[in-house]
């Protein structure tokens, strides 16, 4: 069953067609990544999932429902978040405030009860300052709760990131790029927390991944995009002996060099 489906999704910047009429599937709990060569369209994609573009044609559902015309908040509460191929933290806050951003969107308490000190409010900050703590452990950022994300190491931060996504308890979580500048230890370490993430929280992951040997590792399905076109899809197998793909990655000759 499909949590999420796109129908002849189209962005154009000007003259530019950034996505060009892309249709899919993503099968609910699946691992699904979507790939393809630079400037081929993946993030003005997510970008669109998101909210944070509005597609000039065709439509986004999750579960049914179409999310065009939502705003990106509106979007994280009815259950996608994501982390950006640029890591966007508040660099200067905690690690631990980084994940209660991310998990404030579903308290319920007002900011008028915060500022009066109302107890059921300040019940639900200790609260979710426990459940931040739980998923820092989870990730395995626990030791660093005090310290500014800033400070952490690129790795690290990234996890971060997946943390804050994932305080927000999504059915579909999207991950741009998120093995990027990861040493191959982290790497493995990322690939097992994706794992993991799928079982543990019941979420549906999606992941734009220019590392090959991970995407075909850990996908259940992939997208191949190029040029703003939807070129190819299949199970990994079937996507690494896929002509087209192969041809967009390395150009014409490739193929024919074998
Ligand atoms: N806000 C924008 N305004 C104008 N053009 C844009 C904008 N965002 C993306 N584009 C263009 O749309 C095309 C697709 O870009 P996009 O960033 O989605 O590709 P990508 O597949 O994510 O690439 P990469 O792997 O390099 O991150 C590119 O030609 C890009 O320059």
């Amino acid at each position: 069953m499909s949590i999420l489906e796109v129908k002849n999704l189209t962005k154009q910047f000007g003259g530019l067609t950034a996505t060009s009429d892309i249709s899919m599937g993503v099968e609910k709990n699946s691992i699904t990544a979507v790939i393809g060569p630079n400037g081929a369209g993946k993030t003005t994609f997510f970008n669109m999932i998101t909210a944070v573009y509005r597609p000039t044609s065709g439509d986004i559902l999750l579960n049914g429902k179409s999310l065009v015309g939502l705003k990106p908040h509106q979007v994280s509460k009815f259950g996608i978040t994501r982390t950006f191929q640029n890591i966007r933290l508040f660099n200067e806050q905690t690690v631990l405030d980084n994940v209660l951003v991310g998990m404030h969107q579903r308290l319920k308490g007002h900011w008028v009860g915060t500022l009066l000190h109302f107890p059921n409010v300040k019940r639900e900050e200790e609260n979710a300052k426990i459940e931040a703590y739980k998923i820092l452990e989870y990730v395995g950022l626990e030791e660093y709760v005090n310290e500014n994300a800033g400070n952490l190491a690129y790795g690290a931060q990234r996890r971060l990131e997946i943390a804050r996504a994932i305080a927000a308890k999504p059915k579909v979580l999207l991950l741009d790029e998120p093995a990027a500048g990861m040493n191959p230890k982290e790497t493995q370490k990322l690939t097992d927390l994706i794992h993991d993430m799928r079982t543990r929280l019941d979420v549906t992951i999606i992941l734009i991944e220019h590392d090959m040997k991970l995407v075909m590792k850990i996908s259940d399905f992939i997208y191949v995009l190029d040029h703003g076109e939807l070129i190819a899809s299949g199970v990994p197998e079937e996507i690494r002996n896929n002509k087209r793909v192969i041809e967009a990655y390395l150009g014409k000759g490739a193929v024919l060099n074998g």
